[in-house]
Formats: C-alpha cells, sequence, structure tokens
C-alpha cells in the first residue's frame, strides 16, 4: 500500500479544502435532487446536458484510480476519496468522527434519500459501511487495522433523517483489535449493533 506525501503547507491544504469541500456538497445535493426532483421533462434533459457538459470539463485533468490515502509534509492525513467521510466523495454522507468522551469515537450525521433501502429506512449495506468506518476508526488511532470480520445485528429499522454512529475498543489480542459499536435513530435507540475484528496487516507490523 502506498501513503503519497504531497508537498502542501496549512494554507494550501486549507485552500483546497474550500474548493473541493463545496464541490462535493453541490454534487451531493445533485444525487439527492435526482432521486426526488418532480421538475417536467424539459428542465430533466436539459439538466443532463448540462452535467454531462461539465463533467466532461471536470474530466479534462484527474488522478488515476482512486484518490489514495495521502498525507502532507506536517503528516495531515487526507483521506479525501473515503466512501463515508471523503471531503471530496460525494456519496459520503459525509461522515465527522470525533473522538468521545470514552476514548471511542462517535458520529453525528443524516442519512437522506441516496441511502434508503425499505421505504423511509437506511439501506442495511450503508449501515454496514458506516459502521465498518466508525469501528475501524476506533481501532485504528495508533496504528493501522484493516476488518477481518464484521458481525452485525439489525436490531430495529433505521429511519432516514439524523444517525448516531458510536465505537469504542473492547479489548486487544496481539494484532487483533475487538471493537463494539452501535448506530441509533434519532430517538436514541440501538438501531444496529457491531462487533469486529480489525487486524493490523502483515505489511504494516513493525513500522
Ligand atoms: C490504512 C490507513 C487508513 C486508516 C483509516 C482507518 C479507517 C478505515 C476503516 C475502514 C475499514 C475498512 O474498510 S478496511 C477494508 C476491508 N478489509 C480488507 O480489505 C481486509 C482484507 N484482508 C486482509 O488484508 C488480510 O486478510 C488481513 C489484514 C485482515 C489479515 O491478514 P494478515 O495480516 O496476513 O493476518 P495473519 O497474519 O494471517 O493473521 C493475524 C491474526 O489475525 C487473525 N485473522 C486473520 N484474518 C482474519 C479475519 N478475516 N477475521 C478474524 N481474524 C483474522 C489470524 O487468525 C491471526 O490471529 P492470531 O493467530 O494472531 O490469534
Amino acid at each position: 500500500m502506498q501513503f503519497p506525501v504531497e508537498d502542501i503547507d496549512a494554507d494550501e491544504l486549507a485552500r483546497r479544502e474550500a474548493l473541493f469541500g463545496p464541490l462535493a456538497d453541490t454534487v451531493r445535493e445533485l444525487i439527492d435532487v435526482t432521486i426526488r426532483s418532480e421538475a417536467d421533462e424539459d428542465t430533466i434533459l436539459e439538466a443532463a446536458q448540462r452535467i454531462r457538459d461539465v463533467t466532461k470539463r471536470l474530466n479534462d485533468r484527474r488522478c488515476e484510480g482512486g484518490f489514495g490515502v495521502r498525507f502532507t509534509e506536517h503528516g495531515h492525513m487526507m483521506t479525501w476519496g473515503n466512501a463515508v467521510s471523503g471531503l471530496r466523495n460525494a456519496i459520503a454522507p459525509p461522515l465527522v468522527v470525533e473522538q468521545a468522551a470514552d476514548g471511542g469515537m462517535c458520529s453525528d450525521f443524516t442519512l437522506g434519500a441516496a441511502y434508503e433501502g425499505p421505504p423511509g429506512l437506511v439501506h442495511g449495506g450503508v449501515c454496514a459501511l458506516v459502521l465498518d468506518q466508525v469501528c475501524g476508526m476506533a481501532a485504528s488511532t495508533a496504528k493501522p487495522n484493516l476488518t477481518g470480520t464484521l458481525s452485525l445485528r439489525y436490531r430495529r429499522p433505521t429511519p432516514l433523517g439524523p444517525v448516531r454512529a458510536r465505537a469504542r475498543i473492547d479489548r486487544i489480542e496481539g494484532v487483533k483489535t475487538f471493537v463494539v459499536g452501535e448506530l441509533y435513530d434519532a430517538d436514541g435507540n440501538v438501531t444496529v449493533s457491531a462487533e469486529g475484528v480489525f487486524i493490523l496487516p502483515a505489511w504494516a507490523r513493525g513500522r
């Protein structure tokens, strides 16, 4: 795995965040309205053409493959393509994950129409996606741990809207970090609980 270092200072980092964050926010809004718009046919056809045009312009210069995990020369980690929290990823809700008082990780976010499974409810795979990320981050505060096994119990449906995710380390056994996590609905009910084994991969041991 490669972790490129970009030769940029704090000002340039802030400039890029201010440039690409709003682009992703706008596209996220576009995804939502693509699902929900009831505009007339001409408006939809015109929108599709205009979006094709601007997509073509953005495609003129782009990186190969995914964005990856990059660092600035001062050690700031940029996971901007991450499917859950990536600053440049319009598919990401995006989650801002913070350290909780118990030492674990916590995030409050909103899941709208783009994350629907059963009517009005969050897709089960999206619940897994979010819990994988938050549990993975709880396991990876010191070293990068990858998901080995993630087990989920869907206790009750998760309505679209405000959602909370929490995760904390249960125990560490050698290279294995055992993490527990939960999703909560807006009323504070646990909707999904997770147990995960996160593993410091062989390539990262001894680093
Ligand atoms: C990155 C920066 C970003 C940092 C940012 C972090 C946040 C991101 C969070 C996102 C999390 C993800 O989506 S990660 C992406 C999804 N996960 C993956 O793609 C992982 C794919 N699998 C692998 O790469 C590998 O199989 C590993 C790393 C899981 C394990 O390989 P390994 O390192 O060679 O492991 P190995 O030496 O054989 O075994 C070590 C110990 O782990 C146990 N073990 C091995 N595999 C498993 C398993 N699947 N489930 C349970 N336990 C297992 C063994 O029995 C052994 O236990 P013992 O004998 O010691 O008792």
